[in-house]
């Protein structure tokens, strides 16, 4: 009578552990990157530890400040390449690689059963795999460094069931955003969320990591997909160890559950400044755009991009329209498949894969007064930049307001 959580954690820890028992776990894969692991390592000299635990299990990608924008950033980055050479950290993923949740993935880190933790909170992207993924702070990881071993608090779970088919033109984005509009922003406080249903079952990979990226905006501690055929053809000839998928009983303990009918959901927007301030597009009155931006670890995916040339096929922005390609293997694809002619044609901005103007640190800022429909995951005050204005949405609606700039219903392009 397990959930995934439970069984993960009894695995990890050697013991059997349920929902609120504190554990002491190994944890198989270690992220941090450009952004958290100067404390990271700072933090870990201040120990004086000499060896990381194992340094092919640490991986490293630089994507939040990357190329650096400044020579403060520039000392940084060099800082922290010494330090991987230095601990022959074999998993570095230096500028243009692209964002870390991206990169965890396409290089088979994300594995179903797996305890992936990461010092920064999208961690939870991994449970689309069927991985227990969870972000921690930098000092957290510094102890993650030296012994490979965190302590934790095993999770509580709810369960969420999707069932139906998505209308044409609504995504995974709009189901996360209806999920997080209902539950609310603390909904899932420190729970682990496991999804279920129809919906998540015909969903890509792609879909799934949108789904679990953005399980931290309603407070859970990961966002739980169970691994299926999906999964394993996905991991196929790319897993970087042999995984062990688990799955929940069926008469394991979850503490609410909730349902939606996808059948009936329409696009969706998340206003400022909050990402469970949640409207149907219908309901969202005329709003002028000055920018849209494609990326980020939520939506920054081949699919993503491939949504977004299909509507701004043969015509032309009207507003700012930045995309970032979440990693360079997605930007490699994009260029041959001429997603990246389709998007240069029609006036938009191709940004170095990276997490780009995301958390407002370089690379397509806005301005004070200034609003920006985002396909990424939150839209709080000032994160794009001081005084501006993130409305949250799926890569078609940003691309079919990118068209007209202001707010639209992709179904209406
Ligand atoms: C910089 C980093 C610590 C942060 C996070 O943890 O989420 C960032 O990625 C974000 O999305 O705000
Ligand atoms: S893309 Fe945005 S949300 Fe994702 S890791 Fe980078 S800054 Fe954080």
């Amino acid at each position: 009578m397990s959930t995934i959580s439970e069984k993960i954690f009894s695995r990890a820890s050697g013991k059997n552990a349920k929902a609120n028992d504190f554990v002491i776990a190994d944890v198989d894969f270690a992220m941090a990157h450009d952004g958290t692991s100067v404390l990271a390592v700072k933090s870990f000299k201040e120990m004086e530890e000499e060896k990381v635990w194992n340094p092919d299990k640490i991986i490293i990608p630089f994507d939040h400040l990357t190329p650096a924008n400044t020579d403060i950033t520039a000392a940084l980055h060099h800082e922290i390449r010494e330090w991987i050479k230095e601990q022959k950290i074999s998993n570095f993923y230096d500028v243009g690689e692209g964002i870390c949740h991206q990169l965890l993935p396409e290089n088979g880190f994300a594995l179903p059963g797996k305890l992936v933790v990461g010092a920064d909170s999208h961690s939870c992207t991994y449970g689309a795999f069927g991985a227990f993924g969870t972000g921690v702070g930098a000092t957290d990881m510094s102890e993650i460094f030296a012994s490979g071993k965190l302590w934790f608090k095993v999770p509580e779970s709810i369960k969420i069931t999707a069932d139906g088919n998505f209308k044409e033109g609504v995504y995974a984005k709009d189901l996360i955003l209806k999920i997080i509009g209902t539950l609310g922003v603390a909904g899932a406080t420190y729970k682990a969320a496991e999804f279920y249903g129809t919906a998540i079952d015909s969903m890509s990979m792609s879909g799934r990591m949108t789904l679990s990226n953005m399980a931290i905006e309603m407070g859970g501690k990961a966002g739980i997909v169970p691994p299926d055929k999906t999964t394993f053809d996905f991991l196929d000839g790319i897993a970087a160890e042999e995984y062990e998928p688990v799955y929940a009983d069926a008469d394991a303990t979850y503490s609410s559950e909730y349902t939606f009918d996808v059948n009936e959901l329409e696009p969706q927007i998340a206003s400022p400044h909050q990402v469970d301030n949640v409207h149907d597009i219908s309901d969202i009155k005329p709003t002028k755009l000055d920018q849209a931006f494609i990326g980020t670890c939520t939506n920054g995916r081949l699919e993503d991009l491939e949504v977004a040339a299909s509507i701004l096929k043969g015509e032309k922005v009207a507003i700012r329209t930045l995309i970032v390609p979440a990693s360079r293997n997605v930007l490699i694809e994009a260029v041959r498949k001429g997603i990246v002619e389709t998007l240069l044609e029609a006036g938009a901005v191709i940004g170095s894969p990276g997490c780009g103007p995301c958390l407002g640190g370089h690379m397509g800022v806005i301005g004070k007064g200034e609003t920006c429909i985002s396909t990424a995951n939150r839209n709080f005050k000032g994160r794009m930049g001081v005084g501006g204005f993130i409305y949250l949405a799926s890569p078609a609606t940003a691309a079919a307001s990118a068209l007209t700039g202001e707010i639209t219903d992709p179904r209406e392009i």
